[in-house]
């Protein structure tokens, strides 16, 4: 299946700010990319970078400056079907694609597997972030297009409905921990086990136990 993977050159993890420098978020961030590209691979996927600039990478990477939506949609567009002139294949199906975030630390390729299977039940299935985004998703509808930003998982849900297709959410803890903000870096330390954890406790971060919700600490 071919799964795109968006990925911000430019700037990234903003919201990573007063924890990491600009520098340091590039580096984390290619982390992360770098551990889902692992697990798409690992889950039988085909990834496909979908970035804003350059990226060096051993994957097909298509490089789109325009914002995120757009470029999604722009890429759901132009897959091709399986046979028909106009991309679609005879009876109007197209093959699954799969749209997976870069900064999902914690996937695996059981929790990607289980997303993929789910995306041949239904003609949309999302795995939610928290917080109503949409962190990951398989479409088997030609229509379905994006609508990122916000409660996504919400209007991705609309947008499904309107167009006709069976819907479906995947419920996992694995693809719905997107690491946006400070917090969140403590579910790499306790979940993760690839290049972003190294990553994160290389740079001298540690859970802090000490009140409340598990947080983290720098030395
Ligand atoms: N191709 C592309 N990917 C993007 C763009 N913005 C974000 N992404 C990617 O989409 C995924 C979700 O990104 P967000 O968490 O919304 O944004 P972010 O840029 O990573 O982080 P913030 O700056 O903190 O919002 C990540 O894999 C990003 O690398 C964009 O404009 N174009
Ligand atoms: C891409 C966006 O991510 P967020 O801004 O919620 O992290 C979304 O899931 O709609």
């Amino acid at each position: 299946m071919e799964v795109i993977v968006p990925f911000s050159t430019d700037r990234p993890k903003s919201r990573l700010s007063d924890a990491l420098s600009p520098e340091e978020r590039r580096e984390f961030a290619r982390a992360m990319l770098d551990d889902v590209l692992d697990a798409v691979v690992a889950a039988g996927g085909d990834p496909r970078i979908l970035a804003t600039d350059a990226v060096d990478l051993d994957h097909p990477v298509t490089v789109d400056d325009r914002p995120l939506t757009t470029a999604v949609n722009a890429a759901l567009g132009a897959r091709l079907g399986t046979g028909g002139e106009d991309g679609a294949g005879i009876d109007g199906s197209l093959e699954p694609v799969a749209v997976v975030m870069a900064d999902l630390a914690l996937a695996t390729p059981a929790a990607l597997r289980r997303l993929f299977e789910a995306g041949r039940d239904a003609d949309v299935a999302v795995a939610p972030g928290r917080g109503g985004g949409t962190n990951a998703f398989v479409a088997t509808h030609p229509e379905f297009r994006v609508d990122y930003h916000g409660a996504s998982y919400l209007d991705h849900r609309e947008i499904a409905a309107e167009i006709g297709a069976d819907f479906a959410a995947v419920d996992s803890h694995r693809l719905g921990t997107d690491v946006d903000e400070p917090a969140d870096l403590a579910e790499v330390l306790i979940h993760g086990e690839g290049r972003a954890a190294t990553w994160l406790r290389g740079a001298g971060f540690a859970l802090d136990a000490s009140e409340g919700r598990v947080a983290v600490t720098r030395e």
